[in-house]
């Protein structure tokens, strides 16, 4: 008996030393079990606490008053599904008449705590079927993707949301993406995973880093283009608008070919086009954008016009043509000059890191969705690469990054190397491989320049 009682107070310590150093470990030892039972045990009545019941029909009251059975309970919504997760429990249910997923959703809180459970959140499957998903434990405070992702072109797996399920950046579904944020919130880890992601996947990655190359040129393997200043920047969305229009002709082309073909499919976009002549997809990461958009003279003034009408058509046309923009910066308002907003229209995927203050948190989701701006404000600061993400559907998720550090991105970048495609109408922009400086040079040992 002795030894039995050892191993109970052994094996609940072990228990509790999990949950609190290692959740994630926790929950696939003892939480998953747990958790089934409990919800399992509990599932009438929190559902009869939470409200989300219905009585019986009158025609079973009244069989039970004739048959003098037992007036029937009021019935929760049956369970189609229960399926334990790396991170939580998926709840599949179906309603009851009457009930909808605006009824769950808004028990989602209550049944939290109800079940004791981290998180849960709802969405509607299908009519009359709801999905729950309960996590088992902050799955943002150490972010572990899961090892088997869904590969498909152009999305990419960028992190975890906080339901556990992956959040995915899917550029064939949203072509263009903003990502605000304050200093040291998160962006360029965020960045660096979406680099990352993209890497092994048949892409031109283009970059404009206005931060003197530091977050972008490491990776400069995987890039077929980089630049460094506003003037290289210029020159560089010129030359991808001019890439644009031979995307477009070579489209025009085959729709002239496939018109005369009957039955044949007449081609919209690049993904349309047979694999054989189908152009690369590229996607264009803009680092802190309001280096672009900084003057202190006319002809600077000039240059920021031209970058950002290049923006705005390449954001407007982009799409078909398989050109994609990524845009990060700490804020992007009309302070940054004229274009902004109608550019802002167009970059629909919404990502706010922590921000500052509120009018930086609207202009991230002012025009899409008030909750998510409330959401974006209350990020602590104390959980840098926490964010939220959003699209112009109005829907968003708090989600973070697994922390990829620079060097893990470089490795990555270089085995991918080969990828990385030529596209002529870039070919200047293309970094060369980088020299190797022939010694470190402490900054206050600069010899100054000799006349
Ligand atoms: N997803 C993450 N998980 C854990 N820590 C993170 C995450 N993202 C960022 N951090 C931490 O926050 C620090 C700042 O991140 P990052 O450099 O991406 O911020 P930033 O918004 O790009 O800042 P800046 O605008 O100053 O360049 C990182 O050094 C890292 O320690």
């Amino acid at each position: 008996m002795t030894w039995f009682m050892v191993a109970v107070v052994v094996v609940v310590a072990a228990a509790g030393l999990l949950r609190w150093r290692r959740p994630a470990w926790y929950w696939l030892t003892f939480g998953v079990i747990l958790a089934t039972l409990r919800v399992l045990v509990r599932y009438g009545s929190v559902m009869d606490a939470c409200g989300l019941t219905v009585m019986p029909s009158r025609w079973r009251l009244a069989l039970a008053r004739v048959t003098n059975r037992p007036v029937p309970e009021s019935r929760p919504p049956r369970i189609l599904r229960l399926r334990p997760t790396r991170t939580g429990l998926v709840l599949r249910l179906k309603l009851r008449p009457g009930q909808d997923a605006f009824d769950v959703a808004a028990a989602t809180d209550r049944l939290r705590h109800s079940f004791g459970m981290y998180g849960v959140t709802s969405r509607e499957v299908r009519s009359g079927v709801v999905e729950v998903r309960m996590t088992g434990y902050d799955v943002l405070k150490r972010v572990q993707m899961p090892a088997k992702l869904d590969r498909a072109p152009m999305r990419v797996p960028v992190a975890l949301r906080e339901d556990g399920s992956v959040h995915y950046r899917d550029y064939r579904a949203v072509p263009h993406g903003l990502t605000l944020g304050a200093t040291e919130s998160g962006k360029s880890v965020y960045q660096r995973n979406l680099v990352a992601g993209l890497a092994s996947h048949d892409v031109a990655l283009v970059g404009i880093d206005c931060k003197q190359g530091v977050e972008l040129f490491p990776l400069a393997r995987r890039f077929s283009a980089l630049a460094d200043n506003p003037d290289t920047a210029l020159e560089l969305l010129e030359a991808l608008v001019s890439h644009m229009e031979e995307v477009y002709q070579l489209i025009r082309t085959e729709q002239r070919i496939s018109v005369a073909v009957p039955d044949a499919e007449i081609a919209a976009d690049i993904w349309d086009l047979p694999e054989d002549i189908r152009p690369v997809p590229v996607v264009v990461l803009v680092d802190e954008v309001a280096e672009l958009a900084l003057f202190a003279t006319k002809e600077e003034e000039k240059r920021r016009d031209r970058i950002i009408t290049a923006l705005v058509r390449l954001a407007q046309l982009g799409r078909a043509a398989g050109i994609y923009l990524e845009i990060c910066g700490q804020r992007f308002g009309s302070e940054l000059g004229k274009g902004i907003t109608m550019l802002r229209a167009q970059l629909t995927g919404r990502t706010a890191h922590r921000v500052n203050d509120e009018t930086s948190a609207n202009m991230a989701f002012g025009d899409i969705s008030p909750d998510a701006v409330l959401a974006a404000i209350q990020i602590p600061a104390e959980t840098r690469g926490v964010a939220i993400a959003g699209d112009s559907t109005g829907g968003w998720h708090r989600i973070r990054a697994p922390h990829t550090s620079l060097r893990q991105a470089v490795n990555i970048c270089n085995k991918h190397a080969d990828r990385t495609p030529d596209l002529p109408a870039l070919a200047p922009y293309r970094p060369a491989a980088a020299a190797l400086p022939s010694a470190r040079v402490p900054l206050s040992k600069t010899a100054p320049a000799t006349a």
